[in-house]
């Protein structure tokens, strides 16, 4: 299969209970939850996306027509060092694009797996980390997994909703854009009245990484 790949970087993680921790992120190029046009933001199913996530064309981006080649991208992207690889999948939606063969070739590369997804789709077998970020309304499908970290506040998507589910770990993560402030207040408070839930601050946003 062919894979579409809007960027390939070499960063920390910056979100999650994973935050701080070297990581190369692969970013799909395409969601199914948006189109990734400005147009179409409002009408979409996920309305607040921070990335760019169309075409190839972003740094080490392109298509990939195996999976042997992709994995062999990511090992270089990484470096020589074999010691605690670890990959990022993320897009747009990954597991439009995540397939066996590939988690086998990235596996065989030395790297633990892990996948940022809306979870609307069923990750396949083998991933080492799986977080899942709800969106609105939309039905989730992916309902386990390491950390459910929900953007905060989406009115349709409330916190309670998801807190009975199987995931290890339970994060606020404020939503950025014109009243990032407010939700971080919000979020803050809301993670000191409901201590199931800690806060995921966007740290690479802040100290200017990628
Ligand atoms: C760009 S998404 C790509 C992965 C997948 N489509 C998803 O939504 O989880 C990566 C992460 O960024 C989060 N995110 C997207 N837009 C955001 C925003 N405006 N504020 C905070 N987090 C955001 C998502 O919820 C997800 O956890
Ligand atoms: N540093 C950094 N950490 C991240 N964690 C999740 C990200 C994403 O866009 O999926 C992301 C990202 O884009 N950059
Ligand atoms: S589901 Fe993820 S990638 Fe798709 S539009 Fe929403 S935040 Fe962006
Ligand atoms: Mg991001």
């Amino acid at each position: 299969m062919t894979y579409a790949v809007k960027e390939i970087f070499k960063t920390l993680q910056g979100e999650g209970a994973q935050a701080g921790r070297a990581a190369v992120f692969c970013r799909f190029a395409g969601c199914n939850l948006w189109s990734g046009r400005e147009a179409d933001r409002a009408s979409a199913a996920c309305t607040f996306c921070d990335t760019d996530f169309v075409g190839t064309n972003g740094i080490g981006g392109g298509k990939f027509n195996t999976a042997a080649e992709l994995a062999m991208t990511l090992g270089k992207t990484w470096g020589p060092d074999q010691a605690s690889r670890y990959v990022v999948f993320t897009g747009g939606e990954p597991l439009l694009q995540l397939d066996t063969a590939l988690i086998e070739a990235v596996h065989a590369e030395g790297f633990e797996i892990a996948i940022e997804t809306n979870g609307t789709l069923a990750a396949p077998a083998g991933i080492d980390w799986i977080c899942v970020s709800p969106k609105g309304n939309n039905t989730l499908v992916q309902t386990r997994g390491d950390e459910l970290k929900l953007v905060f506040r989406q009115s349709d998507a409330l916190p309670e909703q998801f807190e009975a589910l199987d995931f290890s770990h339970f994060f606020l993560q404020p939503m950025d854009g014109p009243d990032r402030l407010a939700a971080t207040e919000r979020a803050v408070q809301y993670c000191m009245d409901h201590p199931k839930w800690r806060l995921s601050v966007q740290t690479h946003k802040y100290i200017g990484i990628p």
